[in-house]
């Protein structure tokens, strides 16, 4: 484990409460067009940059020393991530549930270093069942714009999960002694921004606002990125490229109206992107603990 994750103050721990504040101000604006577009610009701009690191940290972790080496890491990493798409092609309804439960996972990431694997995955199932589990009728026609249109089950299956992933983050606070306070404060945020927010305004504040920060202050703090100069420097040249990528991709989506392409090039993308980050994760964060 990397000294960073097991220091017991995550870094960020009050933006998220700026990020429901803004979530809250969004709500207040009427019609959900101007939701979706602040969702692709908020996930765009705040969101996405803190995978980029990943060009970083393969060659840090992973001594990708030579171009070659390279070419060869960015290539395996879309072309996994090109798999997740076809995927969601093929099956979207297999592939939203299968990304529900390794975003749980990933989304666990953020308090695991104290609470522990269980612990972290029930954040990560109580943050992601709250919408589901409260706002369905909200959810529904979100997850069928993406291509899943038998959600029944999953939402069913949402108070259950609520309630497991409830049980294990309680276990994992009770246990940690170095729990944090935003570890047990969000979690309590978490349920009424669900109750009253629109579900993408909950997501943005979650996302651009949490789990994005604080793990790009993590990678940056192992990285020794110490300035914000130099941390866009490293971030730039992998955001711009990805961009690109989503932008190319784009026109396959235009026969859709266009919150139904907003939304599929916001998830889609997050969900394609996140398989090659988490096992990429799995490799590093070992030889982290290397001394
Ligand atoms: C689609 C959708 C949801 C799930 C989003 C997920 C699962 C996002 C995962 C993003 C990841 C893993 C980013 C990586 O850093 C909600 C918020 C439950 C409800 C609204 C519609
Ligand atoms: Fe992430």
């Amino acid at each position: 484990m990397n000294t960073s994750a097991t220091s017991t103050r995550p870094p960020a721990q009050h933006l998220f409460l700026f990020g429901l504040a803004l979530a809250l101000g969004l709500a207040a604006v009427p019609g959900e067009a101007t939701l979706y577009l602040a969702l692709a610009i908020a996930v765009a701009i705040l969101g996405l940059p803190h995978g980029s690191f990943d060009t970083l940290v393969a060659k840090k972790e992973l001594s990708l020393h030579s171009l070659p080496r390279l070419a060869a890491f960015i290539v395996a990493y879309l072309f996994i991530g090109a798999l997740v798409v076809l995927l969601w092609v093929q099956a979207p309804t297999t592939a939203l549930a299968a990304f529900l439960l390794y975003s749980a996972l990933h989304f666990g990431d953020d308090v695991a270093p104290r609470l522990g694997r269980l612990g972290g995955l029930g954040y990560g199932l109580w943050l992601l069942s709250l919408p589901l589990a409260l706002q369905p009728a909200a959810v529904e026609p979100i997850f069928n714009a993406l291509g899943a249109m038998h959600t029944g089950p999953l939402l069913t299956a949402a108070p259950f999960t609520l309630a497991i992933g409830g049980a294990l983050l309680t276990l994992g606070l009770w246990r940690a002694p170095n729990r944090a306070l935003s570890d047990w404060r969000d979690p309590l945020l978490f349920i009424a921004a669900a109750w009253v927010l629109h579900p993408l305004a909950y997501f943005i504040a979650y996302f651009c606002f949490l789990h994005s920060p604080r793990h790009l202050l993590l990678v940056a703090r192992d990285l020794e990125l110490t300035t914000w100069r130099e941390r866009f420097k490293a971030l730039a040249p992998t955001t711009l490229a990805t961009y690109g990528l989503v932008a190319a991709c784009a026109p396959l989506l235009l026969s859709l109206p266009t919150d139904d392409i907003l939304l599929r090039l916001v998830f889609i993308t997050l969900a394609a992107l996140t398989v090659p980050h988490m096992l990429l994760e799995m490799l590093a964060s070992p030889r982290r603990s290397l001394p």
